[in-house]
């Protein structure tokens, strides 16, 4: 791989092109909110979504009919252009897109459409099916020409979806290919795929993959039923752990985002929200959200409780300049845990900046003295 000095990573790839982002902005993002804008009624229901949800995402790949390429292409620019509060930096709502694979025939036309027509509302751009840093250095020049030609002041920044073995192995040098890079999803069911897993679900867990507890002492294992044995508990396991931690880690270490992605069983609003959660415990800013009523449960999930804030923010307060130990309710606090307090405090400032319920919440705790 040929390497590019420091000050060369910052500089325009196109003359005239808006100058990189230094810091990838935090803003909230805890659903991002697919829609078909070739589907009339539920192209009808995003100006309604605005201030609802943090990001609408106008889907032209996977999901999208090849027939109707054309026409969801068409639409998102329309409703962009027609929506007011969308989109750009000011707006409750960020704009962004997923456009078609690097190798579709229809991806060219994606960029070429959208960056003049709507360069300026669009957010993010969500490249799917991404292999290695040369897709997104690929991505980086031509959007990069696109924006210089459409007069852009500010730069479209790129988001990836980790959905195929060789992403997987290069994920570090993905998140560093471009400071255009704002995040990465997973994309369980491509992945999947690519790697010959043996589950059919979109996310989520697998009643087959579980470890299970010991025979009772004293029992020979091999004449319990292995299939079904109610003496013996069972505990399922996630398929998604290792790939997630990994997509985080390579995000933490580029200062960039994860989140998880598409969990495909609507009507199992429980496991949903407990799938949302691992990946918001292991470090994930937000999900997809494939149907309205799955807006809530990301939100839910992705913004800290009350609880949480009502601890970290005694721990901050009982710990002063930051340095040394302290018992609260019989446990320690010090420097490291102090700033595991402070990840999910600055998380809620930034939440209750454009939730007025959720500030309604955060405000209401009692400071209580340590
Ligand atoms: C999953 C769906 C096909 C379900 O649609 P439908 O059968 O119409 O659901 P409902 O009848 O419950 O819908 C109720 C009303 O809500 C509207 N609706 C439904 N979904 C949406 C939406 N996403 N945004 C806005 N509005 C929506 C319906 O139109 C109904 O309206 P009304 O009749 O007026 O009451 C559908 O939800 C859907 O297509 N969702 C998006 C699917 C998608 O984007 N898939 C791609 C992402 S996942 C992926 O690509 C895999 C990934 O890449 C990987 O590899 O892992
Ligand atoms: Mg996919």
């Amino acid at each position: 791989m040929s390497l590019k000095s420091a000050r060369d990573f910052f500089r325009p790839l196109a003359v005239g092109a808006p100058a990189p982002l230094r810091e990838i902005p935090a803003r909230p993002s805890r659903a991002i909110h697919f829609f078909d804008p070739s589907n009339e009624k539920m192209a009808a229901k995003v100006p309604g979504m605005i201030g609802t949800v943090d990001v609408l995402l106008g889907n032209l790949e996977d999901a999208i009919k090849a027939d109707n390429k054309v026409a969801a292409r068409e639409g998102l620019v329309r409703i962009a252009q027609s929506t007011a509060n969308l989109g750009g930096q000011s707006g409750p709502t960020q704009l962004w897109t997923r456009i078609n694979a690097l190798d579709s025939p229809w991806v060219l036309d994606d960029l070429t459409t959208l960056v003049p027509a709507i360069g300026d509302k669009l957010d993010v751009i969500m490249v799917p099916k991404v292999q290695g840093a040369e897709d997104i250095h690929y991505i980086d020049r031509l959007l990069a020409q696109l924006e210089a030609k459409a007069g852009l002041t500010r730069p479209i920044l790129v988001h990836a979806i980790l959905e195929t073995a060789r992403g997987v192995a290069n994920v570090e040098e993905i998140c560093g290919a471009s400071p255009r890079m704002q995040g990465l999803s997973l994309g369980p069911a491509d992945l999947a795929a690519d790697r010959k897993m043996k589950t059919t679900r979109v996310g989520g867990g697998h009643p087959g993959y579980l470890v299970r507890q010991d025979p009772p002492r004293g029992t020979d294992s091999a004449e319990t039923d292995p299939v079904f044995d109610p003496g013996r508990a069972i505990f399922q396991q996630d398929l998604w752990h290792y790939t997630i931690a990994k997509m985080v880690d390579a995000c933490a270490m580029h200062g960039i985002y994860p989140y998880y992605g598409p969990f495909g069983d609507i009507a199992d609003v429980v496991a949903c929200e407990d799938q949302f959660r691992n990946a918001f415990l292991l470090g994930c800013v937000g999900t997809w959200s494939l149907h309205p009523k799955q807006i809530a449960i990301a939100n839910r999930v992705f913004s800290p409780s009350v609880e949480d804030i009502a601890h970290a923010r005694r721990v901050v307060a009982a710990m002063g300049d930051g340095t040394g130990a302290v018992m609260i309710d019989g446990k320690m606090e010090d420097d490291a845990s102090l700033k595991q307090c402070l990840v999910l405090v600055e998380l809620a400032e930034q939440l209750a900046a454009i939730d007025p319920e959720l500030k309604k919440q955060y405000d209401a705790i009692e400071t209580v003295e340590a």
